[in-house]
């Protein structure tokens, strides 16, 4: 298989517990691929040892021809994966330009903290990291809430913040752990759209977690089920939609 992104037999245990076992698969560039599966699947895992947070016990991965066993998340960064988390890791206190610019810490010269209170010791790199956040929450819409604190806006911008933060430093892969948590039915449909078209503008192949899998199989190209840890199908919507052990595992027991 070739793809931007291979697991080749990735396993995980947590003292016993078999959070990941024996997992292949392959995502091609430009999809939006959708992980799928009961709570307790592995879900969350996965991405998280994509993007170096855990380290698998066995297997490898191969991101953009670079293959690894172990990674550290900056260096992931770095190698262009953004990633945004199933409960928001914003800074609440702080406003969305300063939290969009986060996303960017992994990537200058200059500290975090440094750019935030405008100490950069490279004001050019400040500049050009301003500029990439301005495009980013125009992109969103989020522009006009740039100056607002976090924790005052509802929690369907909260999310899209977070996505910001993972796009703004125009990731290849784009790692959505249930970017759709908590919304009704309207807030998901915008959301999708919002994703479709950062796969489509900023050409990030996406991958994400959603439970709602009427959302799932509208919005994917390409799904992958997870149970126990374990791949139970891997294919087209149309194909997992009709595939006996999903729908005797997971489609028939779900909304
Ligand atoms: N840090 C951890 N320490 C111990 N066990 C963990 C840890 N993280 C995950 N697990 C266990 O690994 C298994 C897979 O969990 P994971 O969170 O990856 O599943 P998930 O499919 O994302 O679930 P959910 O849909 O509920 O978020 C579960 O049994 C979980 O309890």
């Amino acid at each position: 298989m070739t793809g931007l992104l291979e697991l080749h037999d990735v396993s995980l245990s947590f003292k016993g517990v078999r959070a990941l076992n024996a997992l292949s698969f392959s995502v091609a560039k430009g999809e939006i691929c959708a992980l799928i599966g009961p709570n307790g699947a592995g879900k969350s895992s996965l991405l998280n040892v994509i993007n170096g947070v855990y380290r698998a016990d066995a297997g490898d991965i191969v991101f953009d021809g670079l293959r690894f066993e172990a990674i550290h998340p900056q260096k992931t960064a770095h190698l262009g994966i953004g990633r945004t988390f199933q409960h928001n890791a914003l800074f609440r206190r702080l406003s969305v330009r300063e939290n969009v610019l986060a996303g960017l810490s992994r990537h200058g010269n200059a500290s975090f903290l440094e750019n935030i209170f405008r100490l950069g010791r490279d004001g050019a790199e400040r500049l050009g990291f301003l500029a990439r956040a301005e495009r980013t929450m125009s992109f969103l819409g989020l522009d006009h809430h740039a100056g607002k604190i976090v924790s005052t806006l509802p929690y369907g911008l909260q999310k899209r913040v977070d996505l910001a933060r993972a796009l703004v430093a125009g990731p290849k892969l784009l790692l959505l752990d249930e970017p759709m948590a908590g919304m009704n039915q309207e807030e998901k449909g915008a959301m999708s759209r919002v994703i479709r078209e950062v796969n489509r503008v900023f050409g990030s192949t996406v991958v994400l977690i959603e439970h709602d899998v009427g959302i799932v199989l509208n919005l994917a190209s390409h799904v992958v089920v997870l149970d126990y840890g374990r791949k139970l199908a891997d294919g087209a919507p149309d194909e997992v939609r009709k595939n006996p052990d999903v729908i005797a595992a997971y489609l028939g027991m779900v909304h």
